[in-house]
């Protein structure tokens, strides 16, 4: 790593030109502001896709207020990837409606302005820088920000430098900076690419099956995390681990043959019939 500037050797790719509104300064990234003031962060209405006629999301609805903590659970199958991948931009419906906020009309963007708007999706895998360090993965991920054009000769400026160091100290990672990624733990790669998506503050955070692989001790940390990002962030958390669901939700939304199959907190959702008879194939 000691001898590798990695300012000089990525993203000489050529920048895609933002629609919208969106403008960069010298390090300093404006976002197309989303409107959060009726306390609804993602609203998306009546959704259907098919893939060659089976549907994987079939008239989902389903709404997330402002700094929520939503636990999304379901069968394998039931849809929970495809909806990700519609609010991202991924997959466009069929069918339906799909709000970030008041105003962002997420089917008219594309993946990149998603990001941009300030919608951040983790994917199961970690996908960390790991010959590079824990704080350089942080400050590309900086430089990873589409938006920010003068990418060549990035410097970081005061207040990009304190957001690192915040989002050390949130990722518990403060005392790891200087340390390869790929030396890292499991469930510390997770954080730290959580961090990188935290580096550009996202509003919304999409997180898909976050604790698969990580020890007790990991979970319960990725639980706090997740607590702490809460109110700050919208959160949506896709998971299988009902012990972590169980520490972190207020509310969980059942999925099932891509409908919401029913809505409350785990006790509520756990009683009812209808989710126990699609968990236990009665
Ligand atoms: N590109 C595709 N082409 C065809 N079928 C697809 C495609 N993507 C998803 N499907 C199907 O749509 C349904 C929903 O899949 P999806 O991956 O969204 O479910 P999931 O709830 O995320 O499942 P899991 O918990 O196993 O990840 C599945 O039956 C899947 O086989």
């Amino acid at each position: 790593m000691a001898n590798l500037d990695w300012r000089e050797i990525v993203y000489q790719e050529p920048q895609p030109e933002l629609s919208g509104d969106a403008t960069a300064g010298y390090g300093h990234v404006m976002q197309p502001g989303v409107d959060l003031s009726h306390g609804v962060a993602l609203y998306l209405d009546d959704i259907s896709v098919s893939f060659d006629g089976f549907r994987a999301l079939n008239k989902l609805s389903l709404s997330l207020d402002v700094g929520e903590l939503r636990c999304i659970i379901g069968p394998n199958g039931a849809g929970k990837t495809t909806m990700m991948d519609v609010i991202t931009g991924k997959t466009r419906p069929d069918s339906g409606t799909a709000f970030f906020g008041q105003t962002i009309d997420l089917l008219k963007l594309r993946e990149a302005e998603v990001v941009a708007a300030g919608v951040g999706r983790k994917f199961q895998k970690p996908t960390v820088f790991e010959d590079l360090s824990v704080q350089d993965n942080l400050e590309l991920a900086l430089k990873s920000d589409k938006r920010a054009r003068n990418t060549l000769f990035f410097r970081l400026s005061a207040a990009q430098r304190q957001r690192v160091e915040e989002v050390l100290e949130q990722i518990r990672l403060h005392d790891q900076a200087a340390r390869r990624a790929g030396d890292l733990s499991h469930g510390q790669k997770q954080w730290l690419e959580i961090g990188m998506l935290l580096m550009l503050e996202p509003q919304l955070l999409l997180l898909d099956e976050p604790v698969a692989g990580m020890t007790d001790f990991e979970t319960d940390r990725t639980a706090e995390l997740f607590i702490s990002l809460a109110g700050n962030h919208t959160l949506m958390v896709v998971e299988h681990d009902m012990e972590f669901v169980r520490k972190i939700a207020h509310k969980v939304t059942v999925l099932h043959e891509g409908s919401v199959l029913a809505e409350g907190s785990l006790e509520q959702v756990q009683a009812n019939e209808r989710v126990v008879e699609v968990y236990l194939g009665r």
